[in-house]
């Protein structure tokens, strides 16, 4: 699991943990990254600490390798790890959209290369792309960000067509998600005048780790989606993207701050870890939690889709013939 130290990573952790077995942690700050080891061990699992930027592509080819000389052949790999920059594209320079694309593409490229490496002789295996809503929609104020969740959208394709092509047993999905309430939003690098925040509505990130989870039990889908918004907005996009153009120029910058004015103190992952040896551990949720949700009936119901349109097909059956015999 990369960007295991906090939030959905974080969360995914410790629902994974809970079946037993070893958890890899891969990121960068040592302190969360112990403290998530903590959270694993208390679940159940048993925790494997290894410190990486996913931005470079030997570290993380080396850490998969440690991993499988220290606990086995990696069944599942997850694809978690991310940094942006909130702000106008025109107040981001060059090298910052150069570290978040290789962090938030090539790191998930890189993890995914590693994993292949070792699947693909094997025949079989599990890769799972974190996602988001703006995988498929852009939105103001991210672009580095939306480019990234683009790309690994294109990606994930292509790589799923390859391992189709030759008949693996290897799979790879993509579970898109809505907005989450993380750490992301006190420590990505911000540039916004006011507070960032997730654009509501805010699930926790247990929802978000249930949804992985549940990928990683059924990786023959090519996608998830978790909330209502993430449907509504890949469906809307597909059909009318110009009307979201304009509704998300009239509402995105907004609904991606709160009132507060940004923490002066506030610090910024991008080129080093918030939850290093100087810093402190920020855990699986954000600031956000008396605004989040702990459930989505979206997510439940696309979990139990089939069981919902055999039930559904039952009642329409009775009722039916309840009416048939009514007219009778
Ligand atoms: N929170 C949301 O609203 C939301 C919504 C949709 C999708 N997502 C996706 O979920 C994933 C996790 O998001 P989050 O909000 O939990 O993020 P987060 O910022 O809370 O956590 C990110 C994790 O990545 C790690 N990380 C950052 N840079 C790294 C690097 N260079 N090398 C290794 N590790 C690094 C961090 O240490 C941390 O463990 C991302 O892929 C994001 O795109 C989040
Ligand atoms: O959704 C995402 O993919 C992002 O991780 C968040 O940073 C957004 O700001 C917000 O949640 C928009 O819905």
């Amino acid at each position: 699991m990369t960007g295991a130290s906090g939030g959905i990573g974080r969360a995914t952790a410790v629902e994974l943990a809970a079946r037993g077995g070893t958890v890899a942690l891969l990121a960068r700050g040592r302190v969360g990254l112990e403290a998530a080891a903590r959270d694993v061990e208390a679940a159940g699992g048993t925790p494997l600490v290894i410190e990486v930027d996913v931005s470079d592509a030997d570290a993380v080819e080396a850490a998969a390798q440690r991993v499988e000389d220290e606990a086995g052949p990696i069944e599942t790999w997850v694809n978690v790890a991310f940094t942006s920059v909130f702000a106008p594209a025109h107040d981001i320079a060059p090298d910052e959209f150069r570290r978040v694309t290789e962090v938030s593409y090539l790191g998930y490229v890189y993890g995914t290369l590693a994993a292949l490496k070792r699947m693909r002789p094997r025949n079989r295996g599990v890769v799972v792309q974190v996602g988001s809503a703006l995988a498929y929609r852009g939105i103001p104020l991210q672009s580095a960000y939306c480019g990234s969740k683009h790309a690994i959208q294109g990606f994930t394709e292509s790589v799923r067509c390859e391992l189709l092509h030759e008949k693996s047993g290897v799979r790879i999905t993509m579970v898109q998600m809505p907005a989450v309430n993380t750490p992301q939003f006190s420590w990505v690098l911000s540039r916004l005048p006011r507070q960032a925040q997730p654009v509501p509505p805010i699930y926790q990130p247990e929802v978000a780790a249930r949804g992985v989870v549940w990928a990683v039990d059924h990786p023959q889908r090519r996608e998830w989606w978790i909330g209502a918004s993430t449907a509504g907005t890949i469906g809307l996009n597909a059909v009318v993207p110009g009307v979201l153009d304009r509704y998300l120029a009239r509402t995105g910058f907004d609904s991606q701050q709160t009132a507060d004015p940004r923490p002066p103190d506030q610090p910024a992952n991008l080129w080093s870890p918030a939850d290093g040896p100087d810093g402190r551990d920020f855990g699986a949720h954000g600031i956000f939690d008396a605004r989040a949700h702990s459930h989505s009936l979206q997510a439940w119901a696309t979990r139990h889709r089939r069981a919902l349109l055999v039930g559904a097909g039952a009642v329409g059956a009775a009722v039916a013939a309840a009416g048939a015999s009514a007219r009778r």
